[in-house]
């Protein structure tokens, strides 16, 4: 249990200087990138999480073991002195992926994730998958080795809404492929409406989600409050008061199939404030404090440790984390902007005051 400082009054807030010590959490879904962008926000990751589901969308895609085990050292070379981080590798599912390829990677013990990126449907996705049938012998090849089948869930078709890709996914293309591969393990990434939450919790066992801090604190009016708000753009897109409510709930419920995901997703400033800006917002500077904020705004602090540091790893059949982290309740102001290579990075929430900060 995660120990309070204090007696928590639900729903209000817990007063200042209130520390919560939760087990070392893990992020099972993050962007790293690479070279001088690596360098600037792994330390940001490694402060506040001890393992991280590593994204393979870089340019070219990380399609293969090898690829993987390069990318993997590159990281570890990346670490501060002294940090004990461990990256979780991926690799990038296309249209070519052979199954002997998934055996490779089950047997390098690095690599625990598969991504189904629809092509076209996010930042780098132009590699991904183009119909799962030309999938189908890697897929199998997953659900007899036990190999998680990570999911970018959004349909790319020209004719769907943007803010229903998500939903329309789930029927046309997710409730298909667990019919055809029912013992696939799934985990649905950044889940951003009620449509994902009802069919994940109804789904039985063999797929859970993960929920970004972004989603539960937001919702799509931060993209034109008072104006257009790059910072606040990202796939997929933030969505109705509704979807976020859903979304709360479902992260602070207790139950095992939600558990956090950052989706921490840099790009430099001027990416994003450009005539078509990139999709993604980046926490990875604050995850844990945007996650506490979100938590104590429902009065469920209490809950935090196993979203942040328990379901994700008994998902991925890894041990939990040993060694605590913890949290305080004080006031501090996100930088307006923070080092990028020769770049710059807007942080989520930039020269907001957020209440929460790690401390240790
Ligand atoms: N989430 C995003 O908006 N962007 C991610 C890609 C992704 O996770 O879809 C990125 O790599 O920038
Ligand atoms: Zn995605
Ligand atoms: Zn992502």
């Amino acid at each position: 249990m995660p120990s309070l400082s204090h007696h928590i009054p639900a729903p209000a807030a817990v007063p200042a200087g209130t520390t919560l010590t939760i087990t070392w959490p893990d992020d099972w879904h993050l962007h790293l990138r690479d070279g001088q962008a690596l360098q600037a926000v792994l330390p940001h990751t490694a402060a506040q999480f001890r393992r991280a589901i590593v994204m393979p969308n870089l340019r070219p895609p990380v399609t293969s073991t090898a690829q993987a085990a390069a990318y993997r050292e590159r990281i570890l070379a990346a670490r501060p002195v002294g940090s004990d981080f461990e990256p979780l590798m991926t690799l990038y599912l296309t249209d070519n992926t052979p199954p002997e390829e998934i055996h490779r990677a089950r047997a390098s013990g690095f690599v625990h994730a598969v991504k189904l990126y629809p092509a076209g449907a996010t930042t780098n996705s132009d590699s991904g998958v183009t119909d799962l049938k030309h999938t189908y012998a890697a897929l199998e090849a997953m659900q007899e080795t036990g190999m998680v089948l990570a999911i970018h869930g959004e349909v790319t078709d020209r004719d769907i809404d943007v803010f229903d890709r998500e939903k329309v996914f789930i029927d046309r293309v997710l409730i298909p492929l667990r019919k055809t591969f029912p013992a696939l393990r799934i985990v649905l990434e950044h889940i951003t409406t009620q449509d994902a939450v009802d069919y994940v919790r109804d789904a039985g066992s063999g797929i859970a989600a993960t929920l970004t801090a972004h989603h539960l604190l937001y919702n799509r009016n931060a993209i034109f409050t008072g104006g257009l708000r790059p910072h606040y753009y990202c796939l997929p897109v933030l969505k109705r008061e509704q979807h976020r409510q859903a979304l709360l709930a479902a992260a602070t419920s207790g139950d095992p199939r939600f558990f956090l995901g950052t989706d921490s997703a840099p790009h430099a400033r001027g990416d994003k404030e450009a005539d078509c800006g990139c999709a993604g917002c980046y926490t990875g500077l604050h995850a844990l404090a945007l996650y506490a904020t979100a938590f104590e705004a429902v009065g469920r602090l209490d809950r935090l440790e196993g979203f942040a540091s328990h379901f994700g790893a008994d998902f991925y059949r890894l041990p939990r984390n040993t060694g605590t982290l913890t949290l305080q309740k004080t006031a501090w102001q996100v930088p307006a902007e923070l080092p990028y290579g020769e770049r710059t990075l807007v942080p989520l929430a930039a020269g907001e005051t957020l209440d929460w900060r790690v401390i240790g």
